[in-house]
């Protein structure tokens, strides 16, 4: 289905020790996390914040157990801060990430967002981008992709849940706005069904721009909920809202199909934060390896 090592498989520390809520799974260890990620199949991770930031220590520590670095998070205030601010945290990430061996870094635009707010309503809350803002945004990601390039590496954007970039309008007009060569796409199919978006619209619509994957699922009876009662995202998380891919509703035949159609290069990313109380870090990320496994052959 897809060419030989055009693909990677990695996973995210996200359902071991959550960076967004640091009480879910506060007792899980960086070295149980990576293990964990070796035992069930994976080639590489994302970087969370249990992880050592000399990168001799996590190189030495990913090596053990034969894992990289596939990428890492990136928070931009690109719409509400002075360019300047965000430029200067984004090259000490970037040069991180570049030692580390990681070719793409994952941005999101955290300006007016309400991801991280616990009692705001994920439905109602979410920021709409002013003009001055998406000029400001597209600009802004313009220098941080040329920054990127300095190193040979490629932003790619983070479209997501309680954000200004949220759903399939809003990614076009972000696509629209920005250069190929400066800003490329990250698709999350959860976000996107999240949202009530068709994740195939936005592979089908932006696919030669698509340079990072992140994989999860939900569980559409929790998202309903979550509609139903007015909760924030982070209680949706808590609630189960996003699960392994293959455990909820989400098309993934499909979706894998239409990636390999293209040739899609790159690193399949795992994502599913859950409760770790509720749902076994290693449970899932064993169910998900072999989901992976039965319908792909990766
Ligand atoms: O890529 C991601 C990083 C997390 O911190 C975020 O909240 C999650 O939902 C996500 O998709
Ligand atoms: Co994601």
């Amino acid at each position: 289905m897809f060419k030989e090592h055009a693909v990677k498989l990695a996973i995210a520390p996200i359902a071991w020790t959550n960076d967004d809520m640091p009480e879910l799974g506060r007792d899980n260890t960086f070295e149980q996390c990576i293990s964990e990620m070796a035992l069930a199949g994976f080639q590489g991770s994302e970087v969370g914040n249990k992880y050592p930031r000399s990168p001799d220590r996590l190189h030495r520590a990913l090596e053990l157990r034969g894992l990289e670095i596939a990428s890492a998070w990136f928070s931009a205030y690109l719409t509400v801060r002075p360019y300047e601010v965000t430029a200067e945290a984004f090259c000490a990430h970037r040069d991180f990430l570049h030692e580390m061996g990681a070719n793409v870094i994952v941005v999101s635009e955290q300006g007016r967002s309400i991801q991280g707010q616990m009692d705001t309503p994920l439905f109602a809350g979410k920021p709409v981008f002013t003009e001055t803002e998406w000029a400001a945004l597209a600009e802004g990601l313009g220098g941080l992709g040329r920054l990127a390039a300095e190193k040979g590496m490629t932003l790619v954007y983070h479209h997501h849940m309680g954000t200004g970039v949220q759903t399939v309008a809003e990614i076009a007009r972000l696509m629209e706005l920005t250069e190929p060569g400066e800003v490329s796409l990250l698709f999350d199919s959860g976000h996107l069904a999240f949202a009530g978006e068709n994740p195939l619209e936005v592979l089908r619509a932006h696919l030669p721009r698509i340079k990072h994957v992140h994989l999860k699922d939900i569980r559409p009876e929790v998202v309903e909920r979550v509609m139903r009662d007015q909760l924030s995202f982070l209680q949706a998380v808590k609630a189960g809202a996003f699960t392994v891919p293959g455990d909820g509703c989400i098309a993934f035949a499909e979706i894998f199909a239409e990636l390999a159609r293209h040739s899609y290069t790159g690193w399949f990313v795992v994502e599913a934060e859950q409760d770790p109380a509720l749902a076994d870090p290693l449970e899932y990320a064993i169910k998900a390896r072999r989901y992976i496994r039965e319908s792909t052959g990766l």
